[in-house]
């Protein structure tokens, strides 16, 4: 797993964090302007092949809820789009609001959607760990799936139900065969792509960002079980909601964003 390792930094849950990194020109999240972005014949269709046998367990690690992949084999794994190397599940988390009106952290033409899922790979074609690629230049590679609220997500609800068994900062329960594959658009092929960043500390600019055109639905009872989560640990005497948990946009200095799509 990959960031059951790191005492993760103790984010204020005012959540915004360092506005912009000094010295950071590739940091996200950014506001896609669709009709400035490239179109680049040579973007692939993503590749992803997951084994829900490799998942181990969900936590809520203060200021997102976390499923964790086994990523010692290449057993889940994505490859193609804007890749050349083959790059390995480690976790996925989302991003939300307190109400429908917000929460993702990308935008496209200033558009705000509910919620954002992000799955989280490492380049294990080039590094043998996680912690490894996250230093590194386009080390990791990040899938963005925006979520709208509307019909039921039947794959969702088994991860929906484990949520109350994890709402304090720090709780863990185990989570097992559950297919991440399940979360993606049908469409795999449109997605706009740009180097960025981690969006939570250390921020590091490691990020090839792959965020999908096409959206999934959610019913509004499973994202409100979301915000049933809390940033605060149980020994806390004030509980905060874990809702806007979204960084700010950061500025896009002069980078490209690529679309495999016309
Ligand atoms: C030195 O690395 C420390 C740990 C890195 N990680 C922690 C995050 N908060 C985090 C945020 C991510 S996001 N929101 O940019 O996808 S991916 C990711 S992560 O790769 O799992
Ligand atoms: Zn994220």
């Amino acid at each position: 797993a990959c960031s059951s390792k790191y005492v993760l930094s103790q984010m204020h849950p005012m959540w915004q964090g360092p506005l912009a990194v000094p010295g950071g020109d590739r940091q996200s999240p950014i506001d896609i302007v669709v009709r400035k972005s490239i179109f680049d014949s040579e973007l692939k269709p993503l590749v992803t092949k997951y084994d829900p046998q490799t998942c181990q367990q969900i936590w809520n690690n203060g200021y997102s809820f976390l499923v964790e992949y086994d990523d010692t084999t290449d057993k889940s794994t994505l490859q193609g789009g804007p890749l050349q190397d083959k790059f390995r599940l480690c976790q996925f988390h989302f991003h939300w609001g307190e109400t429908n009106s917000w929460g993702s952290e990308h935008t496209l033409d200033k558009r705000l959607f509910p919620a954002e899922l992000h799955l989280v790979h490492w380049n294990s074609d080039k590094y043998s760990l996680f912690e490894e690629a996250v230093m590194e230049d386009n080390g990791l590679a990040v899938i963005g799936v925006f979520l709208k609220v509307g019909k039921r997500h039947e794959g969702l609800q088994k991860l929906v139900d484990a949520l109350p068994a994890i709402r304090h900062k720090g709780s863990v329960v185990e989570f097992t065969r559950f297919d991440p594959g399940c979360l993606l658009p049908s469409n795999t092929e449109d997605y706009w792509t740009y180097h960025g960043s981690l969006t939570t500390p250390p921020l590091t600019e490691s990020v090839t960002w792959i965020i999908m055109k096409q959206h999934i639905e959610v019913s509004h009872d499973q994202l409100a079980v979301f915000r049933s989560l809390l940033f605060t640990s149980a020994e806390e005497d004030v509980q905060k909601s874990m809702v806007n948990n979204f960084r700010v946009q950061q500025p896009l200095r002069g980078r490209a964003v690529r679309s495999s799509f016309t």
